[in-house]
Parts: structure tokens; sequence; C-alpha cells
């Protein structure tokens, strides 16, 4: 989302889409560019370094400029991808005159140190070999020679020498400090010049002096031998005045700075929109930022799209999708896959079988106050909450995984896509530590659980912060009262209690639908021969109208709605399971048939889309346990399933209307050819006798 970390205000360039090439490429000073994504915490925690560097350096630019990109914003997406990011942030130095996106150099930025990000910009500066960027001073130490005949070939009134030893960097970035000054010249001269050292008796490293085209000399008169006090000096000598340079060009693009409107959100409820949100941001943002996958890559990727695909409790067109996208990578036996062949498996397919993931990022629960707070990691948790949750209600798949897979699956997906590389690096040393003593499918929910709230405590009052979302030790007690308990007047979790809320927020039940996009619930069929068979789902028109399945008139080839409302699919799919538990326990477990619901349907009826909880919990109360339930009906969807699965075999791309028919017609066709049989051979018979004998 375009807005990011930066502001036009900032002493830098903000880079688009359509600037990065053109600035940065083939230009005469060399760049420094941030790569950042305004959702990532340590971005958001370096930006006050990156912005007082800026200004710190804002005299350098005719040499050297400073950039930022926003990877966030889906429309930087492709760039960043073209300049070979794929952790955030990253800096990234080109030379100047520099070719290509790729001719970038990393610059490691250990700490936030102003100092080492300045020097390190000095290095690179000094790696120019024959493109040497034409606004930069020399920057290599001065020789006795030089100075000597100095004044002959410059045509300036001061030259100001920096006495320093080779690892001192003062004289170098006072050079450029000056780089716009006129009648001034800077040079650095290593303790090691015998003989300039002793001509004006230098005796501590750094210190300064100030040569005149006179042939005078004399020490800069400073409190401290340091860069700023010699630049302060030097622009306030007579006669010297600034340049003709301009500070930093902005982008002929205006930077888009409108948020988006706030959603009110419930923050009890799950929104689905944040999940399909992670999803496509996941799949089509972070791990497209490879252009290649192998090795630990490609296998973190298949066993994160399988967890999807198992567990993930989305919308019908949302599973086909993740299911048909896991049986591809099943299906890989090359050791390598391309980010383009990727990028077919994961686009759209509204065929026969829809499988649809929106290409839209929209948050809901997980918006944030400003642009740059909550959206995609916030996103990422709720994905891998819901999934551990989801993995409590199947039976645990014997080792390997075992109970570690869902949490394995995040941790490779962490460790091999997640932008945000240091928040990574973190989750990886908490994972280290005691994630293989997970041994049950619901320990692995609350080990999430427990180290996510880590996380909280430790980011609490930092930058990262949103204000208006104060991270808290999570579920706070107005969310889970029956969480919380004292013990020696110290806070205790009760962690059966945090178990049972952790089941009931992360259950299907409590995902909403809201500002999830209607579109994809439509299907849309094109003629009347999908009607008897080959229908097509497809994407209807944007505007915010009611999702149902719509029928394309083939005459007027328009779209006439009608027919069933598919958005209600998954609230019936949820609701037919209470209700056939309810028949369940109303038969005392006795496994029921669609008579057994229909009663319970109809007096049902009034009821809101999923409510169906609240049913399910009484239903627990009732004397019920829910694995029963749940296992009860995992048989009979198995059931539903297999029967399916010989349909679809004998099927194949048929519906049941048509095989049925299929079967009422050769039905009806051996009985006509029995008839005919019949009618034939009794004409022969009554006809025989009048042949002829011989
Ligand atoms: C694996 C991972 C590691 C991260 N490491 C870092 C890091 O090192 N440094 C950094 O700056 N940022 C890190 N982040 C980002 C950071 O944790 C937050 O996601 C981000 O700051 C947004 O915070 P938020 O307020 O939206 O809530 P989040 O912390 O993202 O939580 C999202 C939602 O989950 C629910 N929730 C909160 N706590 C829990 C809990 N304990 N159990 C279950 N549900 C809960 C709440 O409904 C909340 O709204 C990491 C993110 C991830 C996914």
């Amino acid at each position: 989302q375009p807005g990011g970390l930066y502001s036009p205000g900032d002493p830098l360039v903000l880079l688009q889409v359509d600037t990065l090439e053109r600035s940065v490429l083939n230009s005469s000073s060399a760049w420094l560019v941030e790569f950042y994504a305004s959702w990532c915490g340590h971005c958001v925690h370096f930006a006050p370094t990156w912005r007082a560097l800026a200004a710190d350096i804002q005299e350098w630019s005719p040499a050297v400029k400073l950039g930022v990109l926003d990877c966030a914003d889906i429309a930087n997406q492709k760039a960043c991808g073209d300049f070979g990011i794929t952790g955030f942030p990253t800096l990234k130095f080109f030379k100047a005159f520099s070719k290509s996106p790729e001719t970038g150099t990393k610059v490691f930025h250990p700490g936030d140190s102003i100092q080492n990000l300045r020097q390190n910009i000095i290095t690179n500066l000094e790696m120019h070999k024959e493109t040497w960027p034409p606004a930069c001073p020399p920057l290599e130490p001065a020789s006795e020679e030089e100075i000597r005949g100095f004044f002959q070939t410059n045509n300036v009134t001061y030259l100001a020498l920096i006495f320093e030893t080779n690892d001192s960097f003062v004289g170098r970035e006072v050079t450029l400090d000056m780089l716009q000054y006129e009648n001034v010249a800077v040079r650095r001269v290593l303790s090691s010049e015998e003989e300039l050292v002793k001509k004006y008796g230098v005796t501590a490293f750094p210190s300064g002096f100030l040569l005149i085209n006179n042939g005078t000399f004399s020490r800069i008169p400073v409190q401290m031998e340091a860069r700023s006090f010699y630049t302060h000096f030097l622009r306030r000598l007579p006669g010297v005045t600034r340049g003709p340079y301009t500070l930093t060009s902005l982008p002929d693009t205006p930077i888009n700075t409108t948020s988006t409107p706030r959603r009110p959100a419930d923050r009890s409820k799950v929104y689905m929109a944040d999940l399909e949100s992670a999803l496509h941001y996941a799949l089509r943002v972070e791990v497209a930022r490879f252009s290649v996958l192998t090795g630990e890559q490609l296998r973190a990727l298949k066993y994160f799209v399988a967890v999807l695909a198992k567990y993930f409790p989305g919308r019908p067109f949302v599973q086909n999708f993740l299911r048909s996208v896991d049986r591809w990578l099943r299906n890989v036996r090359e050791s390598r896959i391309s980010s383009s062949a990727l990028e077919l498996v994961l686009t759209n397919r509204k065929e026969v079988t829809p499988a649809v993931l929106s290409n839209n990022v929209t948050w809901v629960g997980c918006q944030g106050s400003k642009l740059h707070f909550r959206g995609y990691p916030c996103s990422l948790w709720t994905l891998f909450h819901l999934l551990t949750v989801q993995a409590t209600r199947h039976p645990v798949s014997p080792p390997p995984p075992g109970p570690l897979e869902v949490l394995g699956a995040m941790r490779g997906y962490i460790r091999s896509f997640f932008g945000c590389r240091e928040c990574a690096q973190h989750f990886e040393g908490m994972a280290v530590k005691s994630m293989d003593k997970v041994r049950s499918v619901d320990q692995a929910a609350l080990w999430l659980w427990s180290r996510h709230n880590r996380v909280n405590a430790r980011l609490a009052g930092t930058e990262t912060e949103d204000p208006e979302f104060p991270k808290l030790q999570w579920p706070p007690p107005d969310l889970c009262p029956a969480c919380h308990g004292v013990v020696n007047r110290r806070h205790v979790w009760d962690e059966a209690a945090v178990l049972r809320f952790l089941k009931a927020h992360f259950s299907p039940a409590n995902i909403i639908l809201d500002y999830t996009e209607p579109e994809t619930a439509r299907v849309v069929r094109r003629s009347r021969e999908a009607k008897e068979g080959a229908g097509e789902w497809a994407m209807g028109s944007s505007g915010p109208r009611k999702p149902s399945i719509v029928w394309m008139n083939p005459k007027t080839q328009e779209l006439e709605e009608d027919i069933v409302d598919l958005d209600s699919f998954s609230d019936l799919h949820y609701k037919s399971k209470a209700l056939k538990a309810a028949a369940m326990v109303a038969n005392k477990g006795r496994r029921v048939s669609k008579r057994d619901t229909i009663p319970l349907l109809l007096a049902d009826d009034s009821h809101q889309a999923f409510d169906y909880a609240g049913a399910w919990e009484s239903l627990r109360r009732r004397g019920m346990g829910s694995k029963q339930l749940i296992g009860a009906l995992e048989e009979d969807e198995g059931d539903a399933m297999r029967r399916n699965h010989w349909f679809r075999m004998l099927g194949v791309g048929f519906s049941r209307l048509d095989v049925s028919l299929c079967i009422v017609l050769y039905f009806l066709s051996s009985m006509c050819l029995l008839g005919m049989y019949t009618f034939f051979r009794m004409r022969h018979r009554k006809g025989h006798p009048g042949f002829p004998t011989a």
C-alpha cells in the first residue's frame, strides 16, 4: 500500500516503480537505496536512523544519493524482485553509471549506527575505479608532491589538510561535507606521510591545517578535532560560498500518501479478509520474490502449501485453489522451480472447478491506525494460530511430522520467506530452544500462543507498536476472564482455559466474511451447455453486490441473479455440521440420516449464519464430547468424499444429473431393445409355419 515509512519532507528520494530505474541506473551520482516493507517492524525501527543519516549526509548528494522504496506497495513488487530483494530492510549501493539492477551491492548494517553507515558509504564510493562520480572530490590520501604544486593546478584560495591515521574517516567526511562549497578544497594526509608531518609540525592525529594560496598556513583553530568542528570552520571562511549544486531532486511522480478508510473490526472475531490477504501476500508476494526455488526453500513451500490445503478452513473456491497448488507442488519432480512457473500455478482458475484466491490485500482485524502498522505480520500470526487450532480437530498424523506438522510448516516458511529477516531470526531462536518439546497438537497451539506473547512483551512500547492497538499479553481479561488467575498475588495463566479459548477463537465458526471479495463467490455459467454439465465459475463485475450464483442467459449473455447464494455455502456447511450433531445427540449418538436433520433445519430457520458455534457448545454441554462429534462428522464427511470420489471417477467431469440421465436413457434403450427383440421373435414364430418346407 502506498504511504510507507517516509514522507516527502524527508531529505531523501522517495522512489516508486516508475522512478527507480530511471533514477538509480546510469546516474552520475552513486545511490544507496533502502528497500523496505512498511509492515516490517525492523524497518519501522530502522526508519529514524535512515532519516537521520539522510539529513547528516544531505550535502553529499551530488556524489551519492539516498533513496527508499517500499516493497510492501504492491505496485513496487516486481521492481523489488528485479532488484533481487528478498528480505527487509535491504540496503543496496549502486555505483555511479550502474547499468543494471544486479550491479547493486548489499550494504551490511550491524546495529543502527549512523557513523557505521556513513563510513560504509565512503568505502563504497572508493570502490569506483574508472567511472568516478563526477561531483565527488578525490578521497585518496594526498602526497607531498601533490600538495607542493596544489595552488598551481587548482584555482582556489584555501586548501585544508586533515592529518589522520589510515583508519580514520574524518578527512574524507569533511571532504564530502565541503563538496558543494567553492573556493576551498580538502585533502586528507596520512600520519605515515612523514615529510608533510614534519613540514607542518603535526603532533596529533587528527589535526587540521589551513593553507592559503598566498603561501601562508596555520592550524585550524577548533575546540575538538572532529568532523563537525572542521566543517563549521571551513564554511565560514571569507570568500567561501555554497556552489550551484542543487539538493536532492525529487521524482516526477507524486507520492500517494492517501490512507485507506478505517474498517470497523470486532477484536473477538477472526476475519476471512485478513486470512485470504495473508495467503495472497505469502504466496504471491513473499515467495514470488525468489526467481528460483530449490532445496530447503522448495521443501518449505511444499510443506507450507500442504498444511494450508489440509487445514485452511476457507471458502470452497479458496480451498480448491490451495488443493490445486498443493497437487501441482506434490507432482514437481525437478529439484528447482522458477517463479514464472509458480506464478502460472498461482493464477486464479475459473473453469469447471473454480480455484480462486483474491488478488487483493484488505486488512480488517489487522488494519492499523497508520499504513505501516500491523497488516501482513498480524495476519500471518492469525493464520498460523488458526492452523494450529485446526490441527487439533484432526486425528494426529503419525510422525513425521506428528504434532509438529503446522509449527514445522510455519518455521520453514518464516525461515525461508518471511521478508522481515530479523523477525525470522528471532523466531528461529525460539524454535531451536523449545519447539521439539511439543508432544501433542494441543501443546502446539499453546506453544505458538506463548511464543507470540513473548514477542508481544518484547515489542510492547517500541516504535513498532500501533498506539491504537497496544501489544498486550493475549487474550486480555475482557476477552477471556477464565484464562487469568492469581496465585500468591502473581498473575498466572490457566492454560486449560487458554486452550479452550484458542479453540473457540480460532474456530471456523468465529471467522467472519466481512470485506471479503463478494465477486469471488459468484458462479457464472456461460450457456445452456453449462446448464447441462460443463458449468464455469467466473468472477463477476466489480461492485458491492450481494454474492449469489448467477445464471448467464445465453441470448443476452448478461448475468441474471437468482438460484443460490454461494457465499452462504460455507455458512451452511457449518450449520449443517451443527445440526447434524444436534440430531446425533437427539439420537444418543446414533448415526443420523438426512431425515433426522430436517426437523432441526426447519426449527432452526430463523437463526443467523454462524450462530452455530453456540449450538455446538450446547451440544457438548448436553453430554457429547466434541471429539466424538467431530469424529462422527468427519466420518460422515469422509463417506461423502469417498462417494464423491467414486462419483468423480465414474462421472469424469459430468454432473450427477448427467449421470442419472445416462442411467435412465440406458435403461429405456435396454427396455426398447428387449421390446423389439420380443416383437420380432413372436412374428418369427407366427410366420414360421407359412414357409414352405422342403
Ligand atoms: C513469526 C513472527 C515473528 C516476528 N518477530 C518480530 C520481531 O522480532 N520484531 C518486530 O518488530 N516484529 C516482529 N514481528 C511482527 C510483530 O510480532 C507483529 O506481528 C506486528 O508488530 C503487528 O502487531 P499487531 O499489534 O498487529 O498484533 P500481532 O502481534 O501481529 O497479533 C495479531 C493478532 O493475533 C492475536 N494475538 C495476539 N497475541 C496472541 C497470542 N499470544 N496468541 C494468539 N493470538 C494472539 C490478536 O488478535 C492480534 O490482533 C513478527 C511477526 C511474526 C509473524
